[in-house]
């Protein structure tokens, strides 16, 4: 039976929707609604629905087992509402004009009933005394009433696999043809990224380059910085970076300059040829070192959790000056180790190239010889034989890597060596990986919070 109480003038309404209805709400607290179960996909575990307070401020819905009574106020469901007088269908953007609404206490939107049907997705129907009809996802609702923020697009931490010396129990590997004929192909490729932090793509033609750069650009356009877009180098300082020389480079993260790193690189040698500099006898050298910064932090994190947390929380500054013209630092100090917000503080991003690191600022609580004795005992772990993974890039074998977690460097060489690659975003990948791996509701979700 419907029990509408200060809802009058929706009563006819009610009698229309009550076939359909299982109940309505009061804005008075001794109305209960049992126990339902809400199929909302939100997240990986469905959320049982108890019950669904109203009153003057917003609604509350106790979802099984939580105790919180985090309210959900009228302007926030109204501003969320999701119909299509409210978000643009072409555009998927707000339509709602939020700021005409009067807070707090806005007549418009004040709230005749709020209702849940009895239909498969069990949705939550608002209707507004400006006669607006707002209808939520239960699973939207009680995502928000325990998490203060969208889903998170990121893999449970249960996914990411870090590794050591003998890099991923299985080789991360896809075919470039699968990844050139199909979206599937991208999808396991920036999923292998996504959880084991790189994958080498086999199969890539090595005769032109741009093979290589139509692989990346399979993913996401391509990243320009100062180097160019598309890269292809040798050690003729072309640039004025010791990327362009054949120098050893120990394990590092590119563009710690920028307030936003790039997020994935991607290096295809193309060829390596004796040249008069090489002797016959010795190998060339130019092996490829990948070194897991997520691990390195989590071990640093159990072995020493203060240079850890010395690591996490002075923030340094970066440079790129070398090349006339060019003087790129973040606008931002950065520390080397970043984690999401959060006490469970998942990694989030290593910044850490020493070559490129500025001068080390004075810290009102962290003296800069015990920044220096912690970033020593980092350096150790990326220096240490059962941290490093190396790989002798060859061509046909494009490597691509995230680089935010995953540290590379190289062995010095002689001879003509010659690779190629390219930057893409954080962003541009991260969109790829979720549009390509998870449902499209789930996506929308994620990314609107919805
Ligand atoms: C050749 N390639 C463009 C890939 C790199 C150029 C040098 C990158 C610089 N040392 C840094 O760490 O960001
Ligand atoms: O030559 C290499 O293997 C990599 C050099 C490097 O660190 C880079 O190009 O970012
Ligand atoms: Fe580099």
């Amino acid at each position: 039976m419907l029990q509408i109480m200060n809802f009058s003038r929706c009563l006819a309404r009610g009698t229309v929707l009550q076939r359909q209805l299982t109940r309505s709400v009061s804005t008075t607290a001794q109305n209960r609604v049992p126990p339902i179960l809400n199929t909302g996909s939100r997240g990986s575990q469905a959320t049982g629905i108890n019950e669904i307070e109203a009153d003057e401020q917003g609604i509350s819905i106790r979802p099984a087992g939580i105790i919180n009574h985090r309210k959900l106020p009228w302007i926030w469901l109204r501003d969320n509402c999701r119909c299509a007088s409210c978000v643009n269908q072409d555009t998927q953007q707000r339509d709602v004009k939020t700021f005409e609404i009067e807070y707090p206490h806005d007549p418009k939107i004040k709230p005749l009933d709020v209702r849940q049907f009895n239909n498969e997705q069990r949705t939550v129907v608002v209707n507004w005394a400006d006669g607006h009809e707002s209808t939520y996802d239960p699973g939207f609702l009680t995502h928000y009433l325990n998490a203060d923020s969208r889903p998170d697009s990121i893999p449970p931490p249960s996914s990411i696999e870090q590794w050591m010396a003998s890099g991923p129990k299985e080789e991360p590997i896809v075919q470039y043809e699968d990844v050139m004929k199909s979206d599937e192909g991208v999808g396991r490729l920036t999923d292998l990224i996504r959880k084991k932090g790189f994958a080498f793509v086999d199969g890539t033609p090595y005769e032109d380059p741009e093979h290589t750069k139509n692989l990346l650009e399979r993913i996401a356009f391509i990243r320009a910085t100062h180097y160019g877009g598309f890269y292809d180098f040798t050690a003729d300082l072309a640039m004025a970076d010791t990327a362009y020389t054949n120098i050893a480079l120990p394990a590092h993260t590119d563009t710690t300059y920028f307030d936003d790193p790039a997020g994935l690189q991607a290096f295809h040698m193309l060829s390596h040829e004796p040249d008069s500099t090489s002797s016959k006898s010795t190998d060339l050298g130019g092996e490829s070192l990948l070194v897991d910064g997520f691990k390195a932090a989590s071990l640093l994190r159990e072995q020493s959790p203060e240079a850890y947390a010395i690591l996490k929380t002075l923030r340094l500054p970066w440079h790129a000056s070398g090349n006339k013209g060019i003087a790129i630092t973040p606008e931002l100090t950065y520390p080397v180790i970043e984690t999401r917000p959060g006490d469970d503080g998942q990694l989030f991003r290593i910044r850490w190239n020493n070559d490129d690191r500025g001068v080390v600022p004075f810290h009102s609580e962290i003296s800069t010889e015990a920044w220096y004795a912690a970033a020593k005992k980092w350096n150790s772990l990326l220096e240490a034989k059962e941290m490093q993974y190396w790989v002798k890039l060859q061509p046909g074998r494009t490597l691509i890597f995230d680089n935010w977690r995953v540290m590379h460097g190289r062995s010095a060489f002689t001879g003509k060596r010659r690779i190629c690659g390219a930057y893409i975003n954080r962003n541009d990948y991260i969109s790829r990986w979720k549009t390509l791996n998870y449902s499209p509701e789930d996506v929308r979700r994620m990314n609107i919070g919805v």
